[in-house]
């Protein structure tokens, strides 16, 4: 049997949907307003699941604490108040998407969480558009 414990975290960031091999025009039909040349902004929230069996001897799956400091320090720290296709070399050669940022922010905590820990997590890039991401 397995337990899954949550943190959820929020952080502002601008971005925009432009891909350079295209033409103008062919950018402002596919992603219309998400193409506006000066960017937009959202509120993000994100969401990171571990799952795993609970230690008897702390009670805990991970302590929330430790996980609510690596979300900070490695995600809110890097992206909060951030144009990602400007201040993010992570989005330099891929889209900003809310797919592409998800596995950019799997890709960061991985390393960070314990390995017999299995990591999950949903990016909301508005109150009704969100991408999971599961292990
Ligand atoms: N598969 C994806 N589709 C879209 C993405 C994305 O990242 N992946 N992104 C966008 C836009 O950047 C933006 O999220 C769209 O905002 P909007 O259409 O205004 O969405 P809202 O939920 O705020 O408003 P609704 O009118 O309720 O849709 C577009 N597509």
């Amino acid at each position: 049997m397995t337990t899954s414990i949550y943190r959820e975290s929020h952080f502002n960031a601008c971005h925009r949907m432009h891909n350079s091999i295209w033409s103008d025009e062919k950018n402002a039909t596919v992603f219309g307003l998400c193409n506006s040349p000066n960017y937009h902004g959202h509120n993000f929230r994100l969401v990171v699941k571990l799952t795993g069996e609970i230690n008897p001897e702390t009670g805990y799956v991970m302590d929330l604490k430790v996980l609510s400091n690596i979300i900070k320090d490695n995600i809110e720290a890097k992206f909060d108040h951030k144009n990602l296709n400007i201040d993010c070399p992570e989005f330099a050669t891929k889209l900003a998407s809310t797919e592409n940022f998800s596995w950019v922010i799997y890709n960061i905590l991985r390393p960070l969480i314990p390995q017999h820990l299995k990591l999950g997590l949903i990016l909301y890039e508005t109150d009704r558009n969100f991408v999971e991401i599961t292990e």
